[in-house]
């Protein structure tokens, strides 16, 4: 054991550094775990060690930023510095890896080493590339879902049902929750919502709603909140409500993966967190979605359906068309502008607004606000009232934005490009997982100005020299990136157009390179 004064680090990261000289007196490398204690004040955390000849001085402890909201240690402060075991959950992990079964009491200790930051990144994804590659059976499930609610908050409101809705996501433009939410809420229903950030897409749900408002809650304030408002639409991974879902998907974001078993309990986990009784569950369906075809879309339901049985919640699934984006922008400021001119009643064409009704109608259903066959409509009620939109503005008045902003104040960034059709013909091919790939190149979802306004969906005839879709950007440079992108995956395909030309020379060309 040493003794080692504190040097506050203020960089949004998890860990300690330590001077190379301290951690060989220490007895640790690189990846090793260390307890910091404070005796007196009883503080005590473990965190993983990362080492440096000249950043840090012999003699000091430098303390990441995100470890520090744990430790609260103060500039100066000693603490001693012991050498930690090696967490037993990373042999659970292993056995993951190599094809084993998750117990109930390994699953805890993982999730709990995942939120106490005991686990370093690569371990968080080995531990998700394992039951990625492998899965998770439903016994397993339930485990996940259960130790990631036990290991955060939980709420529960007076009065019942509570109503919630997600969406798997894997569509890009899917800003329906801006809608279904208060619509929702606006029929006299509770619905204290909570997203995540964009997992494989351009952005989340809790993207979007940070261009209107503050997002980031405790768990009291979501319960309070959503007792004045009738609803919230807040980012989960800021309330501590199952907190290792976003540590889980901070690791899933730059794969663009999203396991099946994690994102099963990661789903419900926040929907059992705020006590919900009624859930509904929009599975977006297509080639290029997360899931592929209606077979899969339905297995997946029914997992749903009973994970939701398992924990007490009534569930129903909506299979949705996941072929094409929902609406016509993708990308933060573009998606909320476009959801915000449907609440205000513009005449917006097609999938938004249909999918949003048809989503939060299944909720009225089974709230009993509705007859069977009859929530769809009165969700179209609600919406073209204005009642939703008044909610809306309630919400984000709550949150602490402003009420009386305007579809048109929300606006994308100032560099654009328009990708025009080189042929005329109809619009056959449009590919949602190139087009989020261009949008997050262009700087979706952290630049809130970047994303994709599509003029031409797939089927949509369009006349040589048309624009088909403007690719937006906050910065030059990233969108330069983002046409260089859209060159190599070449997203849109018009009937009658050449795909490309190969040369004879080709091949030859190519081995010269
Ligand atoms: O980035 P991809 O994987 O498309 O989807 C992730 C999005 O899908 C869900 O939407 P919601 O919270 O039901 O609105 C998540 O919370 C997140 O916002
Ligand atoms: O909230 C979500 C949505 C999709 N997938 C997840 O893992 N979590």
């Amino acid at each position: 054991m040493i003794k080692l004064s504190a040097k506050l680090m203020d960089i949004d990261y998890r860990g300690v550094m330590l001077n190379r000289e301290d951690a060989r007196k220490t007895g640790v490398l690189d990846g090793d775990r260390i307890q910091i204690i404070n005796q007196e004040r009883g503080a005590s955390v473990q965190a993983v060690v990362t080492t440096t000849e000249t950043i840090i001085q012999e003699g000091t402890v430098g303390i990441f930023y995100v470890t520090n909201k744990r430790l609260d240690a103060k500039e100066g402060e000693t603490f001693e510095i012991r050498v930690a075991d090696r967490p037993v959950s990373i042999d659970y992990i292993k056995k993951k890896m190599d094809g084993g079964k998750f117990t109930s009491d390994e699953t805890f200790s993982v999730v709990k080493d995942i939120v106490n930051d005991v686990l370093s990144p690569g371990e968080v994804s080995a531990y998700i590339t394992g039951s990625y590659i492998n899965g998770l059976d439903m016994d397993e499930i339930e485990y996940l879902t259960r130790a990631m609610v036990s290991t955060g908050e939980q709420i529960s409101f007076g009065s019942h049902p509570i109503v919630d809705k997600h969406s798997i996501g894997g569509v890009p433009g899917n800003k329906i929750t801006l809608l279904v939410v208060p619509i929702i809420a606006a029929a006299g229903l509770k619905i204290p919502k909570t997203s995540s950030r964009a997992i494989t897409g351009a952005g989340g749900t809790a993207d979007l709603m940070e261009a209107l408002c503050p997002v980031s809650f405790s768990a009291d304030e979501v319960r309070n909140m959503t007792e004045k408002a009738g609803a919230v639409i807040v980012w989960g991974g800021a309330t501590n409500i199952a907190p290792a879902d976003d540590r889980i998907i901070t690791h899933e974001y730059p794969l663009k993966i999203d396991a099946r078993g994690q994102m099963l309990a990661s789903v419900m986990a926040k929907k059992y967190a705020v006590g919900a009784d009624l859930v509904v569950i929009d599975i977006p369906v297509g080639e290029h979605a997360k899931v592929r075809n209606p077979e899969e879309g339905r297995k997946l339901a029914r997992e749903f359906i009973e994970l939701g049985e398992r924990l007490g919640m009534r569930v129903e699934c909506a299979l949705t068309y996941g072929d094409s984006p929902i609406g016509h922008a993708i990308g933060v400021n573009l998606e909320v502008r476009e959801a915000l001119k449907a609440l205000e009643g513009a005449n917006i064409p097609g999938s938004l607004i249909q999918k949003s009704t048809s989503l939060a109608g299944i909720a009225l259903e089974m709230a009993g606000k509705a007859q069977n066959g009859e929530g769809g409509k009165l969700a179209e009620e609600i919406l073209k009232s204005g009642k939703a939109l008044e909610k809306m503005k309630e919400i984000i008045k709550i949150q602490g934005g402003n009420p009386d902003v305007k579809s048109d104040d929300i606006v994308p960034g100032s560099h654009s490009y328009d990708i025009n059709a080189p042929e005329s013909g109809y619009v056959v091919e449009l590919n949602n997982s190139s087009l989020i790939t261009i949008a997050r190149t262009a700087g979706a979802p952290n630049d809130h100005g970047a994303g994709i306004y599509i003029h031409k969906k797939k089927g949509n005839h369009v006349k040589k020299g048309e624009p088909i879709f403007t690719i937006y950007a906050d910065r030059p440079w990233r969108l330069e990136s983002a046409l260089e992108t859209g060159r190599r995956l070449m997203p849109v395909i018009v009937e009658g157009m050449m795909i490309d030309r190969i040369p004879s020379d080709y091949w030859r060309n190519s081995r010269q390179l």
